[in-house]
């Protein structure tokens, strides 16, 4: 179904275009700046109950393909673009979204949106064709993460990592298969007694939507495990454990999602380009009196972007070093990880 709709943000803002689909949606509007990447972005659990705005004025030419998702199914709530690519008669995009019961709204004035965005900040908005009635979502993590544990195999299995759930996106369980790791992806709040009797070698807290407190009932449980096992932590995770040894989490004012944010490695001064995708962030003066260090820092805006423990194999990063989309430099963070557990030098880490 295509008609007039429009996306009206909370401080009154209203952004006309056309809408396909038949559903309203609410949810945080956020932008995008990666040029390509879109299936990658629609399918991350990070992104449950938003509306996001692909800053790349064409969305979709390059179609859809199996093995770019990164997790079974579209995430966003809806979707925002200028164009939305048309290959002759139809579009796998379009199609998709359609059968997803997604609506984008097109034909928008992307530029002037996130330029509002970017000035007055990430917020609340609603798409909507004038149908039907708008549900908020609360616990987003419990709704993304698995319910009963999946074992992902790999042919030599130098070791094995459970990957506590928030909403983990596909390419870091195989950023680890790759590296001879078998991974086990548990539920978000299985307890320390259950991953104690999966013997694991290390731990990933993985990526997930929303604000972080939701979990703050789960913080005690984090401390325990993080200091029992060589730990990574990725966004979600990484805020998860810097609250977990003192620090403290604020919202920014409009997230980092995108494919090309610097970040600066403290200790080598190595700098990497990563993909990113958060709204909320470490607040940096909160550091100082907790028990992490700064390993990394974002070199726009100088935010906390990755934290290390002095005498525990924890590390912590707040981009995405498993990529997808995005490039790969960052990856040696995967390589430095899997060699801590099986106590082998890695080249540049630095840690
Ligand atoms: N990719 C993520 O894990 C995002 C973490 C959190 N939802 C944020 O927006 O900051």
């Amino acid at each position: 179904m295509k008609g007039t709709g429009a996306l009206t943000l909370a401080d009154g803002h209203v952004y006309p275009g056309e809408l396909i689909g038949s559903s309203s949606v609410q949810g945080e509007v956020v932008f995008f700046t990666g040029m390509t990447g879109y299936q990658e972005v629609l399918t991350d659990p990070s992104y449950r109950g938003q509306i996001i705005v692909f800053t790349y004025p064409l969305i979709g030419q390059y179609g859809i393909s199996e093995q770019d998702s990164e997790s079974r199914q579209i995430q966003v709530s809806g979707v925002v673009v200028q164009t939305l690519a048309n290959n002759g008669l139809r579009s796998d995009l379009a199609d998709w979204l359609a059968a997803s019961d997604i609506p984008v709204l097109t034909q928008v004035d992307t530029r002037a949106l996130v330029h509002h965005l970017r000035n007055q900040g990430d917020q609340i908005g609603i798409l909507t064709c004038g149908t039907s009635s708008v549900q908020e979502q609360s616990n987003l993590i419990a709704t993304v993460s698995i319910k009963q544990p999946e074992v992902y195999p790999t042919d030599y299995e130098a070791g094995h990592i459970v990957c506590l759930d928030y909403g983990v996106k596909k390419s870091m369980i195989e950023a680890l298969q790759e590296r001879q790791m078998k991974v086990t992806v548990v539920p978000f709040d299985t307890p320390k007694t259950v991953i104690d009797e999966l013997k694991p070698d290390g731990l990933l807290f993985s990526n997930g939507p929303g604000d972080p407190s939701q979990l703050d009932h789960l913080i005690p449980e984090i401390n325990k495990l993080a200091l029992a096992y060589p730990t990574l932590g990725i966004c979600m995770g990484h805020q998860l454990i810097a609250k977990a040894f003192g620090c403290r989490i604020e919202k920014q004012h409009h997230g980092h999602r995108g494919a090309n944010h610097p970040v600066r490695q403290l200790k080598t001064g190595r700098v990497f380009m990563t993909s990113q995708n958060h709204g909320y962030v470490v607040q940096a003066d909160s550091v100082q009196n907790s028990e992490l260090n700064v390993a990394y820092e974002h070199i726009n805006d100088g935010s906390i972007e990755g934290l290390l423990h002095p005498t525990h194999p924890i590390l912590t990063v707040q981009f995405h070093p498993e990529a997808h989309p995005g490039p790969l430099e960052a990856m040696v963070i995967f390589d430095q990880f899997v060699a801590g557990i099986l106590k082998q030098e890695v080249a540049y880490a630095g840690s």
